[in-house]
């Protein structure tokens, strides 16, 4: 492109409606760019920019979401979504961060710099680019500055309004595969899930000691805004209860509930009634993670994370394939912050192939497409299935050929509808649910009898704040720390004096702090690890304000 009146568009429109007005660096993390929402109105214009040239490069469609996701509601984001529904290439996350930080008058030199660089030939190309955003009241504006970024680039901006993370993912595969992959539009989503959902579960709704209704907690955002839809079209099959609904109710979206906080705290959320023994599950708030629990006869809190929905999935899809007769290779891939448990019981329980990734669901999905059937997740709940084209091929192949036995033909079948209900772009609460639902439906279990399958180890999750988190470094999966020289040492020593002890660190990706993560035999052995870990990464790695202290 010519420096002609497009340029000016630019550069006029960043100088006049979204100038960058701080100094403050902004990075491309794990999860895009997240920060109080009043800093991001530049940074969407930006990404607006980008997407387009993305997009030409690609010559796809690309997706664009406003979302803050767990964080408070005055918190905002946005994350870029490639072709194949898969994160941003990391390639790009440089440049993203780069037109993030670069003052208004090098704007125009940096889009050049891509264009030059990527040789993309095609600007006069009118690619569109997929808009979606958050309940936040912040996202309206934000995405509108998405919208001019793309204008002003001559994409062409198309805005879904309100939808959930994966909804958007979706909305991207279905568009760049001339909807082979669905219909581009939310019904069609609906459609093809709940459809799937109803042809497995049949006419029969309660089975064995499954009972067809769960509380769920909408955390106030957009999973509460989407469930409704799906409850009308549920009707009898799933009755789902929903709580933290920000239309009926006054609560703040994330704030006291949602996937994260009862992860995190590992505690029962406000705004849903106290009832025991009934299962229940909290979306997060662009509604891509989902976990599950329970209260006990004793009201004790019982958390079934994305360990139990990656190894109850993987181990009913390893049952449906042996039905189909047909020779798949199924693995499960888990990061580092999957609980030992869950990884011995899926090793020497299950006979699955389980691997560990460097945290984030780019990195889990990348592993999960090594397999003709990948199950990921990440313990906070965020994961998915997917499925190669060999495998989806054969399946095909198998149900329609005339000389396949009855009950391979019907495990093919299901194992098809299995698929459809499962959004393999990204982790989705939403088909998630579905799909958990699914499975326990079919072998006729309770919470309890889901949550028998293993016995999780004590586990903590600390942080500590340290003046430059760049100086923890790690390999081997994050599991093993290389710098500051000396702290993996101290970790192992430590270690080593507990049970069934793990412990590792690492700098977060969305956080300026690192993680210290700690599993033990017992809950008190677990504290006291976590606490002498987080001690040295305090003393080792820089640490600033109050140290960690060992509970009195
Ligand atoms: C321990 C943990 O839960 N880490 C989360 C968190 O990443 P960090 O890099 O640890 O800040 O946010 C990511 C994005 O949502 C999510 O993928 C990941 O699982
Ligand atoms: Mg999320």
């Amino acid at each position: 492109m010519s420096n002609n009146n497009s340029y000016r568009t630019v550069y006029a429109f960043a100088r006049e409606m979204y100038p960058k007005k701080k100094d403050t660096y902004l990075q491309y993390g794990t999860a895009g760019f997240r920060t109080k929402a009043t800093e991001l109105h530049h940074v969407m214009y930006r990404m607006g920019l980008l997407a387009v040239l993305r997009a030409r490069y690609k010559k796809g469609v690309i997706g664009v979401m406003v979302t803050a996701s767990h964080n408070p509601e005055a918190d905002n984001g946005v994350k870029i979504i490639d072709p194949r529904g898969e994160m941003l290439e990391e390639a790009w996350e440089s440049w993203a961060t780069k037109f993030a930080n670069v003052v208004d008058e090098k704007l125009e030199d940096t889009i050049n710099e891509v264009i030059k660089l990527f040789n993309i030939d095609n600007m006069n190309d009118r690619v569109e680019i997929v808009i979606g955003k958050d309940t936040r009241p912040s996202s309206l504006p934000l995405a509108k500055a998405v919208q001019d970024g793309v204008l002003a680039l001559s994409g062409k901006p198309i805005d879904y309004g309100i939808v959930t993370t994966p909804q958007v993912h979706y909305f991207v595969v279905c568009k760049n595969t001339n909807r082979a992959y669905g219909q581009p539009t939310e019904e069609g989503y609906y459609r093809k899930l709940i459809n799937a959902f109803l042809r497995v579960r049949g006419d029969k709704y309660n089975k064995g000691n499954y009972e067809n209704r769960l509380m769920y907690d909408g955390a106030n955002g957009v999973g509460a805004k989407k469930v409704k839809y799906l409850r009308e079209v549920l009707k009898e099959s799933l009755l789902v209860e929903m709580y933290n609904d920000e239309i009926i109710g006054s609560g703040k979206l994330n704030h006291l509930c949602g996937a994260d906080y009862v992860k995190s705290q590992q505690k029962f959320p406000n705004g849903v009634p106290k009832e025991k023994n009934t299962r229940c599950c909290s979306v997060d708030g662009d509604a891509d993670r989902i976990v599950y629990y329970y209260l006990d006869d004793n009201e004790r809190f019982h958390l079934l994370d994305g360990d139990r929905i990656a190894t109850l999935a993987a181990s009913y899809l390893k049952e449906l394939l042996q039905k189909t007769g047909l020779d798949l290779k199924i693995g499960l891939v888990q990061s580092a912050y999957a609980n030992g448990a869950s990884t011995e019981y899926i090793s020497n329980k299950l006979n699955i192939s389980v691997s560990c990734t460097a945290t984030g669901v780019k990195h889990l999905h990348r592993k999960a497409l090594t397999y003709d059937i990948g199950v990921y997740f990440e313990a906070n709940g965020h994961g998915t299935v997917v499925f190669s084209n060999n495998a989806k091929q054969k399946l095909v192949a198998t149900a329609r050929n005339n000389s396949t036995s009855a009950d391979h033909k019907e495990a093919c079948f299901k194992l098809l509808d299995v698929i459809d209900l499962i959004n393999e772009t990204v982790g989705d609460a939403i088909s998630d649910m579905l799909l958990v639902e699914t499975i326990l439906h079919e072998r006729g279990w309770d919470v309890k009898q889901w949550e028998e399958c293993y016995t999780d180890l004590p586990n903590k999750l600390l942080k500590v704040t340290v003046k430059d988190r760049n100086v923890v470094t790690t390999t081997d999966a994050e599991r093993i720390c290389v710098t500051p020289e000396g702290l993996q040492d101290e970790i192992n020593t430590i270690v080593s004096k507990y049970k069934k002890g793990r412990s590792f660190v690492r700098a977060s990706g969305t956080e300026d702090i690192i993680r210290v993560y700690a599993e033990a035999a017992t809950k008190e052995d677990t504290e006291l690890l976590a606490i002498e870990v987080a001690q040295k990464v305090y003393e080792l790695a820089g640490g600033i304000g109050p140290a960690p202290e060992l509970p009195n």
